[in-house]
């Protein structure tokens, strides 16, 4: 039996899953817990993937391996490999201000929707590397290499897969010029172009600077162990495949080999076997709504980010900063845990009688409010209650994610709703009041990690077939007036003090 690995590295956890190459069944699985805030070292990532390898019984058996990961974050390197700061997460708003001076500069938001297919908000990484420059003059000169987390994971397991996993923990960083990453993941750094497959140099030029040295771009079923064509350093990307794409044949070395990898919402699309006609909703630290499409897509208002995915396509997607965080909150603030937040949601009428909350709770990245926080309105004696506060939570945070599915501005055929948040019955339940449609929840599962297995299945045998297991349907009255309400109050927040 040939066995393959897909690595989740996301904003709060690390998970492994291991499958059969040919049938995609899960044989044994791993995760590890990341640090909490929007900066952290890499060696965390590193750490908690060995963590959540050994809890997955080793590699040792496994033919081929690829990770996705949060997008965005902002990995420097020295020249000798090693990470220059803590990395800026894709959820860290420091960079809000050079995200606006960017947009400015460049001629207003439809310059860069053109450029490079989205609009950058603090998230991108372009907007970190601006910060950085004005802010940390000395750690911006020792850049020698600039990547994403999913790229440094990749580049570091790459080299570590050469050697006895007892070692990895000390394995050193690899040559730079193997830094690999994907069309997915690179869409998301504001410097490539998904449209023409190609780096924008030039913007990283002027937003930084000057122009570190880049990950090869690699297609979908590239080897990211092989080093570049003449062991050159390489800033250019490879084009976009165009489909019918060849696989690698298997290693015959006995190596585990390393697919290119990709960031965990074009993985998730690949997990979840999203086709044109879909949409997926993702409720995990972010919260994300996206689509597969064959074309490109530029939004000059810059909800929708238009992303590449991992398989010569495109992703259009709409980001909120405020998803499963905003139940854990209000779990907190309840006393109960998550099991109990949606049993006492459940208990409210829908629209929790007029108790309405804007989940701004990380400030907000789709509408642009970085500084902004979350607010409750319409308390009353009647409705301070923690079912009430429960409800509202749960409405309030898919009333982000309903803005997010009229942005995208799509008729889908189907909505999947994955990721932590999902895994909640009431989330279940409530979803199709606030989306006005149907919902189609697959079984609670790891899709991201699943998206990546499936690369690493394909970069061994071609476009493989993995049987899913079925979804289950919900439907309920739709409750317009909920996300009225919600429209009412959401301009009624306050920012947070300076
Ligand atoms: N049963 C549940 N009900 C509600 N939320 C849940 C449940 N199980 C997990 N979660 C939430 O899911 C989130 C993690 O989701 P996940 O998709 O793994 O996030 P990420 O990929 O961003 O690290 C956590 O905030 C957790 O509270
Ligand atoms: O920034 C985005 C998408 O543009 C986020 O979706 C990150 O990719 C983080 O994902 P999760 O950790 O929430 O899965």
């Amino acid at each position: 039996m040939t066995l393959v690995a897909g690595v989740d590295s996301s904003t709060q956890s690390c998970k492994v899953v291991i499958r059969e190459a040919s049938t995609g069944r899960l044989v044994r699985q791993g995760r590890a817990a990341h640090p909490g805030g929007t900066e952290v070292h890499p060696s965390h990532w590193w750490a908690a993937l060995l963590r959540a390898i050994e809890e997955a019984g080793g590699l040792d058996d496994v033919a081929a391996v690829s990770v996705a990961g949060q997008q965005h974050g902002m990995v420097c390197l020295d020249e000798s490999g090693h990470v220059v700061r803590d990395a800026l997460l894709w959820n860290d708003t420091r960079s809000a201000g050079a995200a606006a001076d960017l947009v400015a500069e460049l001629g207003g938001p439809g310059a860069w929707a053109e450029a490079v297919g989205s609009v950058p908000v603090a998230s991108f990484t372009i907007t970190k590397l601006r910060w950085l420059a004005e802010h940390e003059p000395d750690n911006a000169r020792r850049t020698a290499a600039v990547c994403l987390p999913h790229d440094w994971l990749t580049w570091r397991l790459a080299g570590a897969l050469r050697l006895p996993f007892a070692s990895w923990a000390d394995a050193p960083p690899p040559p730079l010029d193997l830094l690999t990453t994907d069309r997915g993941d690179a869409s998301g750094t504001g410097y490539w172009s998904p449209a023409t497959g190609a780096y924008r140099t030039d913007l990283l030029k002027s937003a930084f600077g000057a122009v570190p040295l880049l990950p090869r771009v690699l297609g979908p079923v590239a080897d990211a162990a092989t080093p570049p064509p003449g062991g050159a350093t390489a800033t250019s990307a490879t084009p976009p495949p165009s489909g019918g794409v060849t696989p690698s044949p298997a290693g015959g070395d006995g190596r585990t080999r390393i697919a290119p990898g990709t960031g965990d919402n074009m993985a998730a699309a690949l997990g979840v076997g999203a086709r044109p006609g879909d949409v997926v909703v993702s409720i995990g630290t972010s919260g994300t709504v996206f689509a597969v499409s064959d074309a490109p897509s530029a939004d000059p208002s810059g909800a929708v980010a238009g992303f590449a995915d991992a398989t010569g396509r495109f992703l259009p997607l709409v980001c909120t900063l405020n998803a499963a965080r905003v139940m854990d909150a209000a779990a907190r603030l309840t006393g109960v845990d998550l099991d109990g937040l949606g049993e006492l949601a459940l208990q409210a009428p829908p629209g929790a009688d007029g108790l309405t909350l804007v989940p701004y709770l990380e400030g907000e990245r789709t509408p642009n409010r970085p500084t902004a926080t979350g607010s409750v309105h319409g308390l009353t004696l009647a409705t301070a209650t923690p079912a009430h506060l429960a409800r509202a939570s749960i409405e309030g945070m898919l009333c982000g994610l309903a803005d997010a599915l009229d942005a995208l501005a799509l008729s889908p055929e189907r909505v999947l709703l994955i990721g932590g948040g999902a895994r909640s019955e009431a989330v279940r339940r409530i979803a199709p009041t606030i989306f006005a449609r149907p919902i189609l929840a697959p079984p609670p599962g790891e899709y991201v990690a699943d998206g990546a297995a499936y690369q690493a299945a394909w970069l061994l045998d071609g476009e493989v077939e993995w049987t899913s297991q079925e979804a289950v349907g919900y439907e309920a009255d739709p409750e317009p007036g909920v996300r009225a309400r919600y429209a009412a109050t959401r301009p009624h927040i306050l920012d947070r003090p300076t």
